[in-house]
């Protein structure tokens, strides 16, 4: 038996969770917020409540500093001795890591050379990485990359049609992200179909502050919507998705802002903030649809027709799809979207089944006992998926 640490470090924030394997019983989890802002807080389950606390935590080796000192101040654990391994979420592996691996010095270089592919993220999970280990030196450290899932798809798949020496140059191709999250609700909806992974062609959609759907075929992914960076694909929260490249030039003419800003509007203002003028979460939108505001309603449409579409091009791409799966925040708890992004399927064989529907964070079937096409709830659990590699690799 061993305890496992499964960390996802952003940019200002640390979610952690803390696990007794095998049995992947959650002894704690939380996250710390506002890393190196005013007000930050560290919030950890302590006997199925939520405890907040207030502290300075200036960096992230402070708030990973923090984070041990609340597991055994709160008696989660006696001693850091008990913690066997930590299992980091890396959000970018290039074509360099399509599994996940034991931390040493040159993995970290490698993170790091391609740290500038997903500015937004890596950054800052390597400065987990790095707190981890000055805390807890001797303790094996695995990385659990987001693009390894998707390093099963093949050329005609990932490659973008342009020059084909910018992908041999540059490594310019598409990679595709949130794969720990995929490979856990394609393994899951298996079980729940009761058919072995191979002979299944599922599409499963993660849709929540970053959103993106993947097409896995026989268990293996053959086709993603996010590209070179998180950036791309559906309509977001923040980001945009797809867009015209046109577009990026045309706009630094007519606002006068250097590419960077640009991109940087794709990734922060645009989705669903840009397109309703007042925010990213989604409650909020659909508050404000309900309440008859167009704007709010025509972003809603946006968001689940580019969803709705992307089914479709995949069901045509595997020549056939058994289930739509649907996961994260958005995707486990908005009946909403599921409703407008699974009607008009009979035509595929999926009768979604609006009695079913009224469900939120759990395991569900969506569709009548006679559709030949499945839909399905599943709440994902990268936690459990980095905790499991984790001790995979260090044992
Ligand atoms: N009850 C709900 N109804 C609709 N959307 C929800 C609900 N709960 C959470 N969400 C959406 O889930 C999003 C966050 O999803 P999550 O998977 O936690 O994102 P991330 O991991 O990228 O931070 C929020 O932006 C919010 O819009
Ligand atoms: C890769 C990615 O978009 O991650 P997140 O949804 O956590 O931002
Ligand atoms: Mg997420």
């Amino acid at each position: 038996m061993s305890k496992i640490m499964a960390i996802n470090a952003g940019s200002s924030s640390l979610k952690f969770q803390l696990l007794n394997m095998p049995e992947e019983e959650v002894l704690t989890k939380g996250l710390v917020e506002r890393i190196g802002l005013d007000n930050p807080q560290l919030t950890i389950e302590v006997e199925g409540e939520k405890k907040k606390e207030t502290f300075s935590i200036p960096d992230h080796e402070a708030a990973v500093k923090k984070l041990l000192d609340s597991l055994t101040a709160n008696g989660i654990i006696q001693s850091l001795d008990e913690i066997d391994g930590i299992g980091h979420r890396v959000v970018h592996g290039g074509e360099k890591f399509s599994d996940s691996v034991l931390i040493n010095e040159e993995v970290l270089a490698g993170i790091e050379e391609v740290s500038e592919l997903a500015p937004l993220h890596n950054p800052a999970n390597i400065v987990g990485i790095r707190a981890f280990k000055e805390v807890l030196p001797e303790v094996p450290a695995v990385a659990v990359f987001d693009t390894a899932f998707h390093q099963t798809m093949e050329k005609e798949k990932y490659l973008y049609s342009i020059p084909y020496d910018y992908y041999e140059k540059y490594g310019i191709r598409k990679y595709g992200f949130h794969g720990t999250s995929h490979k856990y609700v394609s393994e899951r909806a298996a079980e729940l179909l009761d058919k072995p992974a191979e002979d299944l062609k599922l599409i499963s959609c993660h849709i929540g502050n970053g959103a993106s759907i993947t097409a896995i075929d026989g268990g293996k992914s053959v086709d993603t919507s996010m590209g070179f960076t998180p950036l791309a694909g559906v309509t977001m929260g923040t980001r945009s998705g797809n867009i015209d490249p046109a577009l990026i030039p045309y706009l630094m003419e007519k606002t006068g802002k250097e590419a960077g800003e640009i991109v940087n509007i794709l990734n922060k203002e645009s989705g669903m903030l840009g397109l309703s003028g007042f925010s990213s979460d989604l409650r909020d939108i659909e508050e404000k649809a309900g309440n008859g505001d167009e704007q709010a309603q025509t972003a809603l449409n946006i968001f689940t027709t580019r969803i709705h579409k992307y089914i479709g091009t995949y069901a045509a791409s595997m020549n056939g799809v058994d289930a739509v799966i649907f996961t994260a925040g958005v995707g486990e708890n908005s009946d909403k979207v599921r409703e407008k992004v699974l009607k008009g399927f009979e035509f595929l064989g999926l009768y979604f089944d609006e009695s079913k529907n009224n469900v939120r964070g759990q395991e569900a079937f969506l569709t009548t006992e006679e559709s030949p096409v499945k839909a399905l709830i599943i709440p994902t659990n990268e936690e459990v998926m980095l905790a499991r590699d984790t001790v995979r690799l260090s044992s």
